[in-house]
């Protein structure tokens, strides 16, 4: 498993089925060991979730997405639901892990993220946690997530084919 550099993150931004797409700045979001997505909305979650084995009895509670004023959302300590502008194309050969934004921290918050799986196609969604009492105002396409992409040493035989795949990628 290795790391990718924004060489080969660039190299792999070409081509018909780019591993990211949609920035809003490519050059200012492929950065030198990852690629950093931007703040598409901010939803609160609404009622319990169940997680099982089987996801036979899998709920995910509704999410009501919340306004902006003037591009931006001022949020009160809480944890919220939101999705990113980009829509990530993983290969079969590479899968991915996301930490937040140091600033993000440093402002209080953070993003409690997953596995990106080798074939995932999507707009992706994440956890945010708001922890600062004072709370956390973010403008509309900020930068708050870095993707960090890994090559496999073996491609998997089938790629992500779960609830997930294409998620979010009607919205525009
Ligand atoms: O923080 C994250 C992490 C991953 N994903 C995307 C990429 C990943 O490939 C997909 C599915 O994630 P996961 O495999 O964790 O889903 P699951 O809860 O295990 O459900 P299922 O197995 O039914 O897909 O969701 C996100 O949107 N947010």
């Amino acid at each position: 498993m290795a790391m990718l550099s924004r060489k080969e993150l660039n190299k792999l931004l070409e081509g018909e089925q780019p591993l990211v797409e949609g920035f809003v700045d490519k050059e200012l979001q492929v950065q030198p060991n990852g690629i950093e997505l931007t703040l598409e909305s901010v939803h609160r979650l609404n009622g319990k979730g169940t997680i099982d084995f089987d996801n036979s009895k899998r709920q995910i509670p509704e999410s009501i997405p919340l306004d902006f004023y003037e591009e931006w959302i001022d949020l009160e300590k809480g944890i919220y639901k939101i999705i990113f502008n980009e829509i990530v194309n993983i290969p079969k050969n590479i899968a991915a892990l996301a930490t937040p934004r140091s600033s993000l921290i440093r402002a209080g918050a953070t993003l409690e993220t997953a596995v990106w799986d080798a074939g995932y196609r999507g707009r992706s969604e994440c956890l945010l946690v708001v922890y600062n009492p004072d709370g956390l105002k973010l403008q509309k396409n900020a930068r708050t997530i870095q993707l960090v992409f890994y090559t496999l040493h073996t491609e998997v035989d089938e790629g992500y084919n779960g609830k997930y795949q294409n998620e979010n990628t009607c919205l525009q």
